[in-house]
Formats: C-alpha cells, sequence, structure tokens
C-alpha cells in the first residue's frame, strides 16, 4: 500500500455503520468532508458534525445512498457483512474509494486504510501496518504523538520564507539551502511554542546567514 494525503474539502464520504468504528471514522473525515452515517442506530458517544440519517439499508437497498450521496470515499462499519460487502461492491462498481473497516488484509481497487495519525498545525504523520496489526499502529502513534511539538508552526514560518525569497527573486539553490538551514537549526526549534515572535525572528537569522547575508 501507498500511503497518499487526500483533500476531501466540499467532498462527502458515507459511512455505514453508526458503532464506535463508524463514529470514529465519522468524526474524522468531518473535519473536513461532508460525512453521512446510515445506521438504524447511533449510540456511540461522537460524530462530529456528521449529518446522521436513522435507516438500515440491505444488500439491494445501499446503491440508492450512493446515488442520493454521490460519496468520494464510503466506509463500511456496520456488523453485517452481507451489508459491507454490498457497500464494498457499490464502490468498486462506481471507482468510489472504499474503506472496509471490518476487514484487513487484502484491499483490491480503490481499497484505502485509515491510518493512525499524529497533527500539529498542518502537519500529519500516518501510521499503517498494511491492515496487519491496527493495535500497532496506535501505539505507534503514542510514541510519536510528542516528537511533532513546533512542527506545524515552524512548517508556517517557512511557507512563508520560501515565498518571500521566491518573491525577492532569490535563486533556487540559494532558496533550498537556506530553508534546510532553518529547519535543522536547534536554535530555532528551541523557540518553537515559546508565545513571542522568537521563532520567526531566530529563522530570519538562519536564513539570512544560510544567504551570506548580515541579519
Ligand atoms: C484494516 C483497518 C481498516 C480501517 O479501519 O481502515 C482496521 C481493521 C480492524 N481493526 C480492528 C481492531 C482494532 N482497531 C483498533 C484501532 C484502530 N484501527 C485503525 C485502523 C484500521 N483498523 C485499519 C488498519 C490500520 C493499519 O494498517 O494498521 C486505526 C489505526 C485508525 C482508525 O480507525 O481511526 C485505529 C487506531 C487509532 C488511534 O488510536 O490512533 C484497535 C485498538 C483499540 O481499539 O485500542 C483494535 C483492537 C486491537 C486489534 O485487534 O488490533 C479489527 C478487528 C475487529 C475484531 O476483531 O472484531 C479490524 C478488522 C480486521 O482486522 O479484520
Ligand atoms: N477498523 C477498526 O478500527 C475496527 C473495526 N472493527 C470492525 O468494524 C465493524 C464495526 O465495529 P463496531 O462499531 O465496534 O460495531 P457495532 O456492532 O458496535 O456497530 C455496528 C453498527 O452498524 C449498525 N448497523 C447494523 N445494520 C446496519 C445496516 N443494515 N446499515 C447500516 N448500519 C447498520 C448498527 O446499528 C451499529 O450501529 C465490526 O464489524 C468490527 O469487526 C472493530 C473494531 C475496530
Amino acid at each position: 500500500m501507498i500511503p497518499l494525503y487526500h483533500d476531501f474539502t466540499d467532498e462527502t464520504v458515507l459511512v455505514f455503520g453508526g458503532g464506535p468504528v463508524g463514529a470514529r471514522k465519522a468524526r474524522r473525515f468531518a473535519r473536513e468532508a461532508n460525512v453521512v452515517v446510515v445506521s438504524p442506530e447511533f449510540a456511540a458517544d461522537g460524530y462530529g458534525e456528521a449529518e446522521l440519517v436513522r435507516a438500515a439499508p440491505d444488500a439491494g437497498t445501499v446503491a440508492g445512498w450512493f446515488d442520493r450521496t454521490d460519496p468520494a470515499l464510503a466506509v463500511a462499519a456496520t456488523d453485517v457483512d452481507p451489508v459491507n460487502e454490498a457497500v464494498e461492491r457499490e464502490a468498486r462498481n462506481r471507482g468510489t474509494l472504499i474503506n472496509r473497516a471490518d476487514h484487513s488484509g487484502e484491499r483490491g481497487p480503490g481499497g484505502v486504510v485509515v491510518p493512525a495519525t499524529v497533527r500539529d498545525g498542518g502537519v500529519a504523520v500516518s501510521i499503517s501496518t498494511g491492515g496487519a496489526s491496527p493495535a500497532l499502529s496506535k501505539e505507534l502513534r503514542k510514541r510519536i504523538e510528542g516528537e511533532l511539538d513546533g512542527a506545524g508552526e515552524l512548517a508556517a514560518i517557512t511557507a512563508d520564507v520560501r515565498s518571500e525569497l521566491k518573491a525577492r527573486g532569490v535563486d533556487p539553490a540559494r532558496r533550498r539551502r537556506a530553508v534546510r538551514a532553518a529547519v535543522q537549526s536547534p536554535r530555532v526549534w528551541k523557540d518553537l511554542g515559546t508565545g513571542v515572535s522568537n521563532a520567526r525572528q531566530t529563522v530570519d537569522a538562519v536564513v539570512d546567514a544560510a544567504l551570506g547575508e548580515k541579519s
């Protein structure tokens, strides 16, 4: 399996099954997509901003929900095998991405896994075991959680620096050297998250030094 980051803005994610697993996937995708959860019961803790539709489609009526919502991704998270199978089949017929929450191992065309994810601002690190051991993905996620502190802030600062250097016409090789120096600098990392404009100033000093300019 090959990891990709997918932009779900303005897209719909259709979740079948409103148990703890369906709810977890709904929360995950609702941060960006329009999420519709179809289930006869909604007993779990939270579904984010998802739209909840009370219904219990069988294998024959699953397709109608695809017609109504036109999803970019379908999640099969019911505890009814033939329904999960029908969701997968329908997604595949339409070329829609499919996440079988009840199924490890082989995925087939359009099959995707939901990874364990750590975020800091716009920075995300995702972990998958290719479906072999979700508990291990979760454990590894916990171990790296603290490692990303400040990465979101540094990504935002260096994004600004990159466009400023581009606008000033600094050539690509020197730009690359300067941005690399900034992300590698222990002084920069020390100043991230201190709540003042320290980090930006430190980045500017490191960038100026790398470009051979006085700060
Ligand atoms: C294939 C996959 C499909 C998919 O859902 O995309 C899948 C499938 C299954 N999970 C099962 C069980 C558990 N899943 C978790 C937890 C998570 N599972 C997630 C993803 C995935 N789970 C995909 C593969 C990811 C990879 O490649 O590693 C995470 C990472 C993301 C998320 O779901 O948000 C989230 C952690 C989030 C976090 O905390 O960071 C725990 C741990 C716990 O609950 O503490 C357990 C119990 C322990 C265990 O069994 O390992 C079962 C058996 C059900 C049964 O036996 O009845 C199946 C079905 C099967 O194996 O057939
Ligand atoms: N991917 C993951 O991380 C995990 C996956 N699983 C698997 O995912 C599946 C769901 O897990 P849980 O949420 O814990 O199960 P659950 O049994 O608590 O929830 C299943 C939900 O599906 C609903 N449902 C039943 N028939 C339906 C229908 N015809 N259409 C739509 N919804 C219907 C039920 O009302 C219930 O809300 C299970 O098959 C389990 O094997 C379980 C644990 C973790």
